[in-house]
């Protein structure tokens, strides 16, 4: 059954004309009205999302995620400001034109949001029933095409309350891809899930964006979760994007506090006790920040025969950015060269922050 999926070579006629962006935001205003009096929820929103990449959103309660995502998938309207979802303006469609394009949208959710009454098979056809466009043999054979790629073909007739959580929203994703969407949108999709789950969750959806060039939102208050799949990430505070791009430059280099804050509690570090902990400890502190493959060049050695320094490593990890490894380690430098230490570990490709002088 060709063509069922999307393939990059379908996948460009959905880019928006103008540019590769599927979705953009320019200047959107939204507030509810509660008891005549209009609450804002997102301030002067700009946002450009490119096709078939993962994009974090990552914000506390609060801070605008379900707004935002509810005007992409267009059930709500901004107040000002433009969206535009694969080149069109939402506002400015009517009923038909609404209709196809949500069918344009997946969408999964925390709690699943599957028909408990209905078995793993109608819950993935329900939308292509719904559609009225595909007779019942297209159906089975697109769901049973579905169920295979989440893995969960011995399942079809199975319901929802005999399924494990990470079983479930492996359900959801096949519903959400049934009518081929452009777009995934993950709402907090993997928080009910243990990490375990997670892991195997989070690595179906970076498997379903490279195969079908599927451009995915991730909203989430977790950072984990965008260190692990995401491309790009755009941190939402009281209802305005106060950092944005690439996920590797954020993670390691977050310049806004709640950034700082999100990282930090991906990466359990508690900087005030940190802080007190290195008090005692003689010498410059500096962090240096390896990434991709010097991650694993023996640079430190070499520094430090080269300008005579000694150092202890104070705290360190090694982890992966999606598929690229990184490091960071914070060490004491003591005697030798240190100018000339920094600057050679700067000459080598690293990332150098001096925490104390
Ligand atoms: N329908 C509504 N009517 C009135 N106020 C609303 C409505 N929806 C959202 N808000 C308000 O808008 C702000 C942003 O809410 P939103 O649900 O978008 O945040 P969030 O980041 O998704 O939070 P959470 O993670 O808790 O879902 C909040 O102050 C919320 O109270």
């Amino acid at each position: 059954m060709a063509g069922w999926l999307n393939t990059p070579d379908n996948f460009h006629n959905f880019r928006n004309p103008q540019g590769c962006y599927v979705i953009e935001f320019i200047d959107v205003h939204k507030s509810f009205d509660v008891d005549g009096r209009a609450v804002p929820a997102l301030n002067g929103i700009d946002l450009k999302i490119e096709a078939g990449e993962i994009f974090g959103i990552i914000g506390h309660s609060g801070a605008g995620k379900s707004t935002l995502v509810r005007l992409i998938n267009l059930l709500e309207k901004p107040t000002s400001g433009r969206v535009l979802v694969n080149g069109t303006e939402i506002s400015a469609s009517n009923a038909d034109q609404l209709r196809e394009q949500r069918r344009g949208i997946g969408m999964i959710f925390q709690h699943f949001n599957l028909l408990s009454s209905k078995t793993v098979f109608d819950n993935v056809a329900f939308p292509l029933r719904l559609a009225g466009t595909y007779t019942a043999a297209q159906i089975k054979e697109r769901v049973a095409q579905l169920l295979a790629r989440v893995g969960l073909a011995d399942h079809a007739g199975k319901y929802p309350a005999q399924l494990s959580g990470g079983q479930k929203q492996r359900v959801g994703i096949a519903r959400a891809l049934a009518t081929n969407p452009k777009v995934l949108l993950c709402d907090e999709a993997t928080s009910a899930l243990d990490p375990q789950t997670t892991q195997s969750v989070l690595q179906l959806l970076a498997e379903i964006n490279r195969e079908f060039n599927l451009t995915i939102v991730v909203i989430t208050h977790e950072m984990d979760v965008i260190r692990r799949i995401g491309d790009r990430v755009a941190v939402l505070d009281a209802g305005k994007i106060v950092e944005v791009g690439n996920v590797a430059d954020v993670f390691l280099h977050p310049q806004h506090i709640t950034t700082q804050r999100f990282v930090q509690e991906a990466e359990n570090v508690d900087e005030a006790e940190e802080h007190d902990a290195f008090a005692h400890v003689p010498g410059r502190i500096v962090r240096l920040t390896f990434q991709g493959e010097q991650t694993y060049e023996p640079v430190l050695g070499q520094v430090a025969r080269t300008s005579g320094i000694d150092f202890s490593i104070l705290s360190g990890r090694i982890d992966r950015i999606k598929d690229t490894p990184y490091g960071q380690l914070i060490l004491s430098i003591t005697g030798g060269e240190p100018d000339t230490a920094l600057q050679s570990f700067a000459d080598a490709g690293l990332t150098v922050e001096v925490l104390r002088g």
